[in-house]
């Protein structure tokens, strides 16, 4: 169910479906090869109404036309007509279609060239390229490195179009002329590629990038590190990306993302039992992964004699005086997640400005200094609160404060509930080696990069070079579960299981919105929800409350993170 490999898991894969089931490599290419012309049939087909007169798709150079998807739908329901008219933002498309690709293909002459590699990428695009031949495309082959190169199954499929006819040219490096051309399909490189594209390969992949022609990948864009989702310089710039088998780690993590364009995960016949006996730890976090893998009850039915008391009662301990807005979107975005009760503790200076600021909400006095901070001391009080309610979040709008990793030290410790860490108090947990902390209770921390960075003490650009591979590390040694966020947050458990989020909208990026999710989350695990339970369900609710919040707004970019919350 949506498990996403690294391209050595992708290798043993393979190498079980054709070694110990006997299903030959051949015909994995084939499954794959017919998959890619489908894909690209059913891009020609949306395209349709837009075609110019020399029968290519009506893109402008450099343009990518998203605009042309709009009768594709996605994992969530969402069609792309929705999301073009909510800001046209790509907020993860995976469109996940295992069967091939609805309605007839129609005959068209359209002139699309396949890029070929000398690999088994080479292969799946000739099979590519005779499948677009029967179903009526003129199809030429573009080869990267000489045909004699190629070997196994790619040999094969080589004298196969040879012998059909299909036109070939061999690159001879430089730019290249692809007037007429209606799109390119890129089966240069796959997962068997190392380091940055070399020679022609590279100077192809620029010249291919260069033309402004919408190009399909063969199961990743050509200079994408399949495992972390680094580019390299080039990297084709795809329209869409047809994954084969399984999805890979690096089309999931940004910039590979952004230069996989929308993904369609397609079936080849490596069976799905195969997958699960290898034990694959990482997930995309789709609807059915979480009901399936996660058990969570995304309808969230509720007791029909169930009261406030049933849905668990969160204590915040957030804001101060010039942050009191960050306690209190945390506080709302817990009730709104659907906990029966929110107590929010704040400094005393700070409280009567906080009374009615939502009529749902009980205030607690924390203490704190006569300037309406937060003091180390009020850990006696928030430690007695924690005692009647189920759990502890911690963090947005606390600043910083003498004793602050102490009285951090002490709740988590002795605070006998699940423990949300965000925020200041992330900073407070970056100061402090925490190996040695105590704790019984699951405790989640939700950094965005620059937060990790300080907890892991690396740059943040070494956080965003392999988020998934980083969380899924520093949750196992740091015995947390871990919401990485950023576009596509990865949520880990201590356990090794890893969960990507593809939910969301770039209008997120606003201030208040990592309240709201460490809030949302504090109210799941208030609900009986477990630490990576309430985690990923509270990471896919809030990606899609920004979806709804974009589509509510004339411009995006106007999301304010209350919206978020109205959203849910
Ligand atoms: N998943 C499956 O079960 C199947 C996947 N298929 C496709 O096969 C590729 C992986 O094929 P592989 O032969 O292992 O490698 P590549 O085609 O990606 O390329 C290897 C080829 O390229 C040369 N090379 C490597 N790195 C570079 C570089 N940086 N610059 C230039 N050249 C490079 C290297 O020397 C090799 O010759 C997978 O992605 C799928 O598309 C099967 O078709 C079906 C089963
Ligand atoms: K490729």
């Amino acid at each position: 169910m949506y498990p996403i490999v690294t391209a050595a898991e992708m290798r043993e894969l393979d190498r079980a479906a054709t070694e110990e089931l006997g299903i030959p490599a051949i015909v994995l290419m084939e499954n794959a090869g017919r998959a890619i012309a489908e894909e690209i049939a059913a891009l020609s087909r949306r395209c349709g109404q837009g075609r110019n007169p020399e029968g290519g798709l009506a893109v402008s150079p450099g343009e990518r036309p998203s605009g042309c998807f709009a009768e594709g739908s996605d994992a969530q329901g969402r069609t792309d007509a929705d999301r073009a008219a909510k800001g046209g933002a790509r907020s993860g498309g995976l469109t996940i279609r295992t069967e091939a690709a609805p309605g007839p293909v129609q005959p068209g002459a359209e002139y699309w060239i396949v890029l070929v590699g000398k690999g088994n990428n080479g292969g799946d695009g000739l099979v590519a390229a005779r499948h677009l031949r029967e179903a009526g495309f003129s199809v030429s082959l573009l080869y990267a490195a000489p045909p004699e190169s190629l070997t196994g199954e790619a040999a094969v499929q080589r004298d196969i179009a040879a012998a059909l006819g299909v036109p070939a040219a061999v690159y001879r490096g430089g730019g290249y002329d692809f007037t007429g051309c209606a799109g390119l399909v890129d089966a240069l490189l796959g997962t068997g590629s190392s380091g940055a594209p070399r020679g022609l390969f590279a100077e192809l992949i620029a010249a291919a990038n260069a033309s402004g022609l919408p190009i399909v990948a063969a199961d990743i864009p050509s200079g994408l590190n399949a495992d972390t989702g680094e580019t390299h310089d080039p990297c084709i710039q795809a329209e869409v990306t047809v994954c084969l088998a399984l999805l890979k780690r690096g089309l999931l993590q940004y910039p590979g993302s952004g230069a996989a364009g929308r993904v369609a995960l397609r079936s080849i016949g490596i069976p799905a039992d195969l997958a699960l006996k290898q034990g694959l730890s990482v997930h995309w976090l789709a609807p059915a992964v979480l009901e399936r893998r996660l058990g969570v009850d995304p309808g969230r039915r509720r007791a029909a004699d169930g009261h406030k008391g049933t849905y668990g009662h969160v204590l915040v301990a957030a804001g101060s005086l010039p942050m009191s807005g960050a306690g209190l979107l945390c506080a709302r975005a817990a009730l709104r997640a659907g906990c029966g009760l929110v107590t929010w503790a704040l400094p005393g200076r700070v409280l009567p400005s906080a009374v009615l600021a939502a009529p749902e909400l009980m205030l607690a006095d924390a203490g704190g200094s006569e300037a309406g901070e937060w003091t180390a001391e009020s850990a006696d009080r928030l430690l007695e609160l924690a005692g009647t309610r189920d759990v502890l979040a911690v963090g947005p709008g606390i600043g910083r404060f003498p004793g602050g990793a102490q009285w951090l030290r002490r709740l988590w410790e002795e605070a006998d509930v699940p423990l949300v860490v965000d925020a200041d108090a992330l900073n407070l947990l970056a100061e402090v080696s925490y190996a040695g902390w105590r704790r019984t209770r699951p405790v989640v921390l939700t950094p965005h990069p620059g937060e990790m960075a300080r907890l892991a003490g690396i740059h943040t650009a070494e956080v965003q070079r392999d988020r998934i591979g980083l969380a899924i590390r520093y949750a196992a040694e740091h015995g947390v579960t871990l919401v990485l966020k950023g576009a596509h947050t990865v949520i880990a458990a201590p356990d090794g299981r890893a969960f990507v989020n593809t939910t969301g909208h770039p209008g997120m990026a606003t201030g208040g919105a990592g309240d709201v999710l460490t809030g949302m989350i504090a109210g799941l695990l208030a609900q009986g929800l477990d630490g990576i339970q309430a985690a990923a369900f509270a990471v896919y609710l809030h990606g899609q409350a920004g979806e709804r919040a974009a589509g509510r707004r004339h411009d995006p970019s106007s999301i304010v993170a209350s919206d978020l919350i109205e959203a849910l």
